[in-house]
């Protein structure tokens, strides 16, 4: 449903920061929202004036997260929902559905060893938006991303409403660390810096290409393998940083905010956005595969290529290879064995 922006003050002030030409309704979920992306990724979705339903889900605690988020001033009216029973509810007529839901790491602990637990929150999750929202768009933050969105893509087969455009899974954070931790290294504005990150989302498997990143800084190769261990390393460092207490958490839900902000433009038909996901892909042999995509009204509309990479990152993407392949291969399993 579409309403005229020029009609409303609130209209007025969208069109001034560059939103659309008009602002469609748009349902977004989260589900896994009271957790610690969920709070306050319910917080910066509820900022976002693109949105105009926000359903906050999670087994516990939902009604205190969506009271709270409720009273802030913004054009997003706020339901929670709480528990198994209400989740078709929370998914009925959305055109986004969030998922941070899941255990996180501790310190010790790779992301695979989420799996046991995850893969199967992830796959009642993924059953009930088959059921309830079959043509939203699926953003998955739990991880192993590198397993929960073959998982997701399997479930979304056997109820027959996979479409590839419309599954992302969320790797947001790495662009974002990418981008910071370049623009301390080159000594250059953080706000003009793009980085793509390619690739999967664990450990190696998470490739920037910095020698992509704008703007250009030449710096030495000892200081481009730093940097990209430091990226790939970046969760770590969180949860080490934690100390037991989880990972990231404010960082990942501005990451996920930023990701499901511009799948929120690309469905209201706004040109050109683009972002690095792990999707369905025939960008490499392996079957999904972080890349730059091209976001529109039906989701990914494009996925684009890897463009020119140094010896170096060559070397990455290789060395990749059989780890992603064999994540994805697990998720699959899993999703066709339960
Ligand atoms: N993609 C990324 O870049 C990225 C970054 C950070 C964290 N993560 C992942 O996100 C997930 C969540 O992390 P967190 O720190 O928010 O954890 P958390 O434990 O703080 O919160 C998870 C929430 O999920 C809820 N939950 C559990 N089972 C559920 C179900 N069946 N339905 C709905 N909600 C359910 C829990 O009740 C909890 O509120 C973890 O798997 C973590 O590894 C991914
Ligand atoms: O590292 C984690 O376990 C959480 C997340 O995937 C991250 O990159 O911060």
């Amino acid at each position: 449903m579409f309403r005229s922006v020029a009609r409303s003050a609130a209209g007025k002030n969208l069109l001034r920061r560059g939103y659309a030409t008009a602002v469609p309704e748009r349902k977004v979920a989260v589900l896994g929202a009271a957790g610690g992306i969920g709070q306050p990724l319910a917080l910066l979705m509820k900022l976002n004036p693109l949105v105009s339903q926000l359903a906050l889900y999670d087994i516990a605690n939902t009604p205190g997260v969506a009271a709270d988020v409720s009273h802030i001033n913004s054009r997003s009216e706020v339901a929670g929902y709480v528990g198994e029973e209400q989740l078709g509810k929370a998914l009925e007529g959305c055109d986004v559905v969030i998922i941070p839901a899941g255990v996180p790491r501790k310190p010790g602990m790779t992301r695979d060893d989420l799996f046991n637990i995850n893969a199967g929150i992830v796959k009642g999750l993924c059953s009930a938006i088959a059921k309830y929202c079959p043509n939203a768009l699926v953003n998955m933050i739990s991880n192993p991303v590198n397993s929960t969105v073959p998982i997701a893509a399997e479930v979304f087969k056997k109820a027959r409403t996979y479409d590839e455009r419309k599954l992302c899974g969320v790797t947001t954070l790495d662009v974002v660390r990418a981008k910071t931790f370049y623009a301390g290294k080159a000594k250059v504005n953080v706000a003009d810096v793009n980085v793509p990150v390619v690739g999967g989302h664990a450990g190696i498997t998470i490739l920037p290409l910095f020698s992509q990143a704008t703007p250009k800084a030449n710096l030495p190769e000892e200081d481009i393998k730093a940097l990209t261990k430091r990226t790939q390393d970046g969760g770590t460092e969180v949860v080490e940083a934690k100390a037991g207490k989880g990972s990231a958490t404010l960082s990942m839900a501005y990451a996920g905010a930023i990701f499901a902000d511009a799948c929120l433009k690309g469905l209201n038909g706004v040109p050109d956005v683009v972002e690095c996901s792990f999707v369905q892909s025939t960008v490499t042999e392996l079957p999904f595969f972080a890349s730059k995509v091209r976001l529109g009204k039906n989701g990914v509309e494009e996925v684009l290529g890897l463009g020119p990479l140094s010896e170096y990152e060559k070397e990455g993407l290789e060395s990749l290879k059989p780890e992603l392949k064999s994540s994805i291969e697990k998720g699959i399993k899993f999703a066709n064995q339960s």
